[in-house]
């Protein structure tokens, strides 16, 4: 049975390295029996219609010229991608249909169809090539041996029969979009885009399980994202939200592509081939997804109005000029959106029953849910009042309204129009990972903080983690009865798992709040920014991972616009990034910062007094929770190392962690082994702490663990922490056990340094510092 029908499109297979991408997208997707529909490589139909157009103005040395460039653009792709023994056969067949080409032109017998068709001929020819070098079985199909139509009509029982026995085999097919045959058996195409067509009508005769259109835009969003930094990409969108923006002219989704699927179960995703990890959009039936917000943005166009218009005749219309025509009634009369390269054939066809009412036309359209629609046209000719951008004509429906302008919408106010309607309203799903020390308190704290934001912002909380299981609920929790509905509902997972249930989640925003301790799990950033989720870190592995990792993980949330906060893993709930990023915006230059990182070895330092042993005080620090899960990490001064290195990537500084010098405050004997076997060697840890403790006794100092980054004049960074004796009196001799200082020196605070000093660690603070990155985060996303 075939499970999948992938579909390739010119911008997937336009050189060498896309077929090979392709290939490669097939390798970790496809399995034996699916099938693979292909468009023709690059901007080869195009080519193949000049080639008709001089072929029809007899202009026989522009022939000879662009069928020269057909065959050089093939062979080379056919040098790229196989060895010298394969190139020969596919070089020759290739230079036979050309000689047959320029044959049928001589003798004037050249037919346009035909000829098109070569396109997807030598695309699902070459594809099928490779992936056999690949040691896959493929076998390439021309669609006109499956897809037969009558008077323009497909013959689907016929069709769906051929297409179950040509394609019965235990092995892929790579089968030519765009192509069909009559019943006579000559050539026919599917229109415009209609390689997207002969995938949905494969999948539909051969009842597929789904079609995934490969494309070069990861998804459907919102507006187009070329031209909207923050244009949301819906990882669902229902199918008449669907089949509307198609009629509207939506460019990832055309008209007919939905129309097999109509009746069916199969699954039609849109998903990008240049970056095949991320999640793309499924097109769902309705009732399976909620409906969105869109506008969408119209070519030119003519509105005509037509005075009877009978049934079917703009389906024929739209199959005329191979193009959607979106018609509308208005106080009882009939109209046509038309594109006005098209106007004259529909003029041509509906000769005197239609009035040409306005022409050159653009504009947009709004589309979203019926209750939606009466406010949004408000705001809408609001901000076009605003923007004095002219309105010819408008036209409200139950699902969405069209604004048709004298100019085009240009990308500000197409922001504006976006910001104003489609940002509005939107739900922001949480995922909290940790429910330790601060995790726990964050949630005890997130009732009031979700009730609080929400008058402006919708937060779900939709998913809680610990390591081993997980509650995951994607209409949201109820965050009062979290306790509750742990205890019964938590279940294991595994990451594979909790990606998948992401990538379902039907919400405009989800953020992952990691509140572990865990390195594996800032590991799964990138795939949670594959999956669109913003990311708010207290765990401070992401951001002191090696700076490739690192610097990859932020052009990544960069390109899909996603934000990361992470303020409380440097100084908890202290605004130290803040500071640091607000300085250098206002033009300061940062040229030192020093002080006490650690909330942990400011609380131990601080209260030692040489009454307790220095273990039973961290055994104390650990019950407060202000230490890291294993104490060690903060005793190794690791986790003050790791704080410096944000501070340092905040200013911009290319660092890796061990560029930072370190002195442990624990005999590097005891950085090994189980917690319980530190425990049964405390004493050698108390000796060590009070031999330096006296040394700075005796010189009328005390111990204190301290940080300092300097970058000098010609630019060199200079970064320790570690164990310092500093005097009596002193700033930070005076800290309040656990307070964190940060005394910042830059080119305005030279003489008299910034300083940053509160609590830097503990659940509450911390907790709140994560709020008021949430709260930053619904901030931006408004
Ligand atoms: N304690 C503080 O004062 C403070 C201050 C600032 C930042 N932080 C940071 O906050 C984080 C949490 O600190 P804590 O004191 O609450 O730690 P904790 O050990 O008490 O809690 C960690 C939680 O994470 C869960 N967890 C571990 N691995 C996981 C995984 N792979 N997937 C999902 N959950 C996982 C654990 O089950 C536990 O519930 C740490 O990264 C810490 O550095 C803590
Ligand atoms: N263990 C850390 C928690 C805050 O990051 C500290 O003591 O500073």
């Amino acid at each position: 049975m075939t499970k999948a029908v992938h579909k390739f499109g010119g911008s997937s297979l336009s050189s060498a390295a896309r077929y090979q991408a392709v290939a490669n997208i097939i390798i970790g997707h496809c399995q034996s029996g699916d099938c693979i529909v292909v468009s023709a490589a690059g901007k080869t139909t195009n080519t193949l219609v000049a080639l008709w157009q001089s072929y029809q103005q007899q202009d026989e040395r522009a022939f000879s010229d662009i069928l020269l460039q057909v065959e050089n653009h093939q062979l080379q792709l056919i040098s790229e991608l196989f060895p010298a023994a394969q190139q020969t056969p596919l070089a020759s067949e290739l230079r036979d249909e050309l000689s047959s080409i320029a044959r049928q032109a001589q003798l004037r017998q050249l037919q346009e169809a035909p000829l098109l068709a070569f396109g997807e001929i030598w695309s699902a020819r070459l594809l099928a090539a490779l992936l056999n070098t690949l040691n896959i079985t493929t076998q390439d199909v021309d669609a006109r041996t499956l897809f037969t139509q009558h008077q323009g009509q497909l013959m689907h029982s016929l069709n769906r029969s051929a297409c179950h026995q040509t394609l019965a085999q235990d092995k892929i097919y790579v089968v030519t979009g765009f192509i069909a045959a009559d019943s006579e058996g000559n050539t026919v195409t599917l229109g415009r885009n209609g390689s997207d067509y002969s995938a949905t009508l494969l999948a539909s005769y051969l009842d597929a399980a789904s079609v995934s259109i490969w494309t070069d835009t990861p998804g459907v969003f919102s507006t187009d994202p070329r031209k909207v930094g923050n244009a949301i990409k819906y990882s669902k969108v229902c199918r008449a939200q669907a089949n509307l923006l198609a009629r509207l002219g939506n460019p990832v989704l055309h008209a007919k592509t939905l129309s097999p699927l109509k009746e069916t179960a199969i699954k039609l995703q849109v998903r990008s081939s240049f970056e095949p990890d991320v999640q793309g959009t499924e097109v769902v039936k309705q009732g399976y997804s909620k409906e969105k917000r869109f506008v969408t943005t119209f070519g030119e166009l003519d509105l005509l109005r037509v005075d009877t218009l009978a049934s079917g005749e703009v389906g024929a219309l739209s199959q005329l000029i191979q193009h959607g025509i979106h018609h509308f009634n208005q106080n009882g009369e009939d109209y046509l959106l038309v594109p006005s390269e098209f106007t004259h054939q529909v003029v041509l066809r509906l000769s005197g029953r239609v009035t040409i009412v306005e022409s050159h036309l653009r504009g947009f359209a709004v589309v979203a849910p019926g209750p939606d629609i009466a406010p949004l046209v408000r705001q809408a000719q609001a901000v076009l009042d605003e923007q004095a951008v002219v309105v010819r004509f408008t036209h409200s429906a139950t699902e969405y309204a069209l604004f048709l302008t004298d100019q085009a919408i240009d990308s500000d106010v197409l922001a504006i129009l976006h910001d104003k309607l489609v940002n509005k309203g939107r739900e922001l799903a949480v995922i909290i990972a940790g429910l330790g020390n601060v995790g726990e308190v964050f949630l005890n704290q997130c009732q009031q903080q979700i009730a609080r934001l929400q008058s402006q912002f919708d937060l779900k909380l939709v998913a809680l983690l610990r390591s081993q299981e997980m509650v995951f609920c994607p209409s949201g929790l109820n965050v009062t009865q979290w306790q509750q509905q742990w205890q019964s509902e938590a279940q294991s997972y595994s990451h594979t798992e909790l990606l998948d249930r992401i990538s379902e989640l039907d919400y405009e925003h989800k953020v992952v709040i990691d509140i572990t301790a865990s390195e594996a799990f800032s590991q799964l950033y990138p795939d949670f920014a594959a999956h669109d989720c913003h990311l708010i870190s207290a765990n401070k592995y992401a951001g002191t991972a090696a700076h490739d990792w690192y610097q990859a993980l932020r052009t990544q949330l960069q390109e899909r616009n996603l934000l990361w906060r992470y303020n409380t893993s440097v100084g908890a709930g202290l605004p130290v990034n803040f500071a640091l990023a607000d300085l250098q915006n206002s033009g300061d230059k940062v040229v030192r910062i020093e002080g006490v990182f650690s909330g942990t070895l400011s609380w131990l330092c601080s209260s030692f007094d040489g009454e307790r042993p220095f273990s039973e005080l961290v055994l104390a620090a650990q019950d407060m929770g202000y230490t890291e899960p294993d104490p060690r990490e903060d005793l190794s001064g690791r986790d003050m190392q790791r704080k410096l290195l944000i501070l340092a990537r905040e200013l911009g500084l290319q660092l890796e962690l061990d560029d930072i010098e370190l002195e442990a405050l624990m005999p590097a004997s005891l950085a090994q082994g189980s917690w319980e076997s530190f425990l049964a060697r405390k004493d050698e840890l108390d000796a060590f702490y009070q031999q330096r403790a006296e040394a700075a006794e005796a010189q009328g100092k005390v111990l204190r663990y301290t940080g300092a980054l300097e970058i000098d004049a010609a630019g060199k960074v200079h970064a320790k922490v570690g164990i310092a004796q500093v005097a009596q009196g002193s700033a930070i001799a005076n800290l309040t056990p656990g307070d964190n200082i940060f005394v910042i020196t830059t080119g305005w605070y030279e003489q008299n340094p910034l300083v940053i000093q509160g609590p830097g660690a503990g659940k509450e603070v911390t907790a709140a510092g994560i709020h008021s990155d949430l709260y930053w985060l619904t901030q931006q996303l408004r």
